[in-house]
């Protein structure tokens, strides 16, 4: 049996809502062979972050290394670094090794408000990994940082993902999420710009969608979709996921990566 396989680069949610289990559980449900590196394991449930304990750089190294060394990923999806130590590891792995579809998610702030990247490491993030991402997927308040602007409109939203894609040369996925009664987000590469217009879902529950949203996209190029492909796949997998209902927790709860399932 030939698979396709996908690697996540994130940080350990142990609630299972976001996170590298959001990506395992993404990634099987686009039918690909989904592998982890983890950066960070983090205390949180849908309450919020409780506490976070970092790997060492060596450790995050050894874990790309048995990787590399052995299953080569179709597609790579990064998300929580938090420090600058770790993001230069994954930048010497993945050029060491070559990596293709790479899809970045610039994780800096969790639903809840706790910081998942330490402000000084939000330049190593910029000038070692956007270089090496196929696709970059910020937030709002995330493209309002790398870009220095503010964003209200659909007009802003154009500003500030041309002001990222231009600087760092790469394509950028501006979600938005963030905004009130829509769910569009934005691609703009290359001077080119196409909008994926989704419906929202009025929902507490939406722990982990930016971190589905770019595992499902990395799976899709895995498979060999395009970019935009990729990307309209994601959106679709995600709105049903919002869409099926499930309210886990006290707080902002996880989406249902098994509503497609008969037996679920
Ligand atoms: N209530 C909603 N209904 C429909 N789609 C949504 C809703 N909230 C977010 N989305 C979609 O989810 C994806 C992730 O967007 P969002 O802006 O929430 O990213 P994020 O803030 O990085 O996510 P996270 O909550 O994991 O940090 C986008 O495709 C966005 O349009
Ligand atoms: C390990 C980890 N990675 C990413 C997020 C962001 O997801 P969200 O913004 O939905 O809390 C998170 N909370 N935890």
């Amino acid at each position: 049996m030939k698979v396709h396989t996908a690697l996540s680069i994130a940080g350990s949610d142990c609630s299972g809502g976001a996170g590298i289990q959001a990506d395992l559980k993404t990634m099987t449900m686009q039918g690909v062979y989904a592998m982890s590196a983890i950066t960070a394991l983090t205390a949180q449930n849908t309450t919020g972050v409780r506490a976070i304990q970092e790997v060492s750089p060596e450790f995050l190294g050894q874990q790309l290394d048995a990787i590399f060394e052995d299953i080569t990923p179709d597609a790579v999806k990064i998300g929580m670094v938090a420090s600058g130590e770790l993001i230069h590891v994954i930048a010497e792995k993945l050029r060491q090794y070559g990596a293709v579809n790479v899809v970045l998610d610039p994780v800096m702030v969790a639903t809840s408000g706790a910081p998942l990247l330490k402000t000084d490491a939000v330049q190593a993030l910029t000038e070692e990994l956007f270089p090496l991402a196929l696709l970059v997927t910020p937030n709002i308040p995330e493209a309002e940082l790398l870009s220095g602007l503010t964003i209200h409109t659909e007009e802003d939203m154009l500003r500030a993902a041309e002001s990222i894609g231009n600087r760092y040369d790469c394509a950028v996925l501006l979600k938005g999420g963030h905004r009130v009664n829509e769910a569009n987000d934005l691609l703009y590469r290359q001077g080119t710009v196409q909008w994926f217009r989704g419906e929202r879902i009025w929902t507490e529950n939406t722990h982990g969608t930016g971190c589905t949203l770019s595992s499902t996209i990395a799976a899709n190029l895995a498979k060999g979709f395009s970019l935009a492909e990729s990307v309209e796949r994601a959106k679709a997998y995600l709105t049903g996921a919002l869409k099926a209902g499930l309210d886990l927790g006290k707080g902002s709860g996880p989406l249902a990566h098994f509503y497609g399932l008969t037996n679920a």
